[in-house]
Parts: C-alpha cells; structure tokens; sequence
C-alpha cells in the first residue's frame, strides 16, 4: 500500500523536475511566482491573502503541466499538423492564459492596496 502510493508521489515528482527542466514556459511562471513571493514575504500579509497567492500561483503551474501534458501526447499521436489537433492545442493554451490573467487579477488585488500602503507616507 504504502509502496504504492510512493511510487505515485515518484512519477509525478518526476514528470514535475521533467517540465521543471525542459519547458521554457515554465521558467518565466516559476520566476513571476518567486517573484511574488518575494514581495509577499516583505509585506505584511494576512494568512488568506497568502492562501490566494498560493491559489493562483498553484492554478497557473496546474494549467502549464496539463498543456504541457497535452502537447507531449500529441507529438507521440499525431506528430502530423492537422488544424483539429492545433485547436486542442490551441484550447489548452488558453486554459493557461485564463488561469494567467485570473493570477495577475489576485495578484493586483491582494498585492496591489499592501504595496501602496507600504510607500505611501505615513499620517501619523
Ligand atoms: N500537430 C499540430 N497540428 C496543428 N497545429 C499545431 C500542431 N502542433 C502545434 N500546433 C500549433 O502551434 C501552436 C503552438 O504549439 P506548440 O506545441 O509549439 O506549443 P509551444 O509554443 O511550444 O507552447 P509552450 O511554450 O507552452 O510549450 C499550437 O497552439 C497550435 O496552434
């Protein structure tokens, strides 16, 4: 049982150091939530404004492995351009971009009033 469930955590690390490595994409979505974290780190932020950090952060690098998913399956089945399998691509891209501008959303929102606070001079 328990062995079983390691092997589950090991192929998925595996596939998550394999899209860590090889993907571009997820370099610049790797370095955009570091760099929100880094800034969340400096403000001080109330533990659900880090749960939705942590929310869209999660959604966005789930939308990249599921896109990146697709498009290695679809070199193995149909290595061939053919404009209905471009459209499924095409679609699972754009489950990346929803999820992109709905982090950017929460990000500005969350962030946005933290770091205004945080310049703007004090009324004491
Ligand atoms: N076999 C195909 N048939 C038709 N169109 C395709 C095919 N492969 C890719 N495309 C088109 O090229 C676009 C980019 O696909 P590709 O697999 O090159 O993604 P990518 O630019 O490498 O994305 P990412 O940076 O997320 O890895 C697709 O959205 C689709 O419109």
């Amino acid at each position: 049982m328990i062995q079983t469930w390691l092997h589950k955590f090991r192929v998925a690390f595996a596939g998550l150091f394999w899209a860590l490595r090889d993907q571009p994409s997820f370099h610049v979505h790797l370095s955009v939530a570091a760099a929100v974290i880094v800034v969340g780190v400096l403000l001080p932020l109330q533990l659900w404004q880090w749960a939705g950090l942590i929310f869209a952060i999660g959604a966005v690098i789930t939308a990249e492995l599921f896109n990146t998913s697709l498009e290695l399956l679809v070199a193995v089945i149909h290595p061939d351009r053919d404009p209905r399998i471009g459209r499924v691509l095409d679609v699972a891209a754009a489950a990346v971009l929803a999820a992109s501008l709905a982090a950017i959303a929460i990000g500005l929102l969350i962030l946005g009033p933290e770091i205004y606070l945080w310049f703007a001079p004090s009324q004491a």
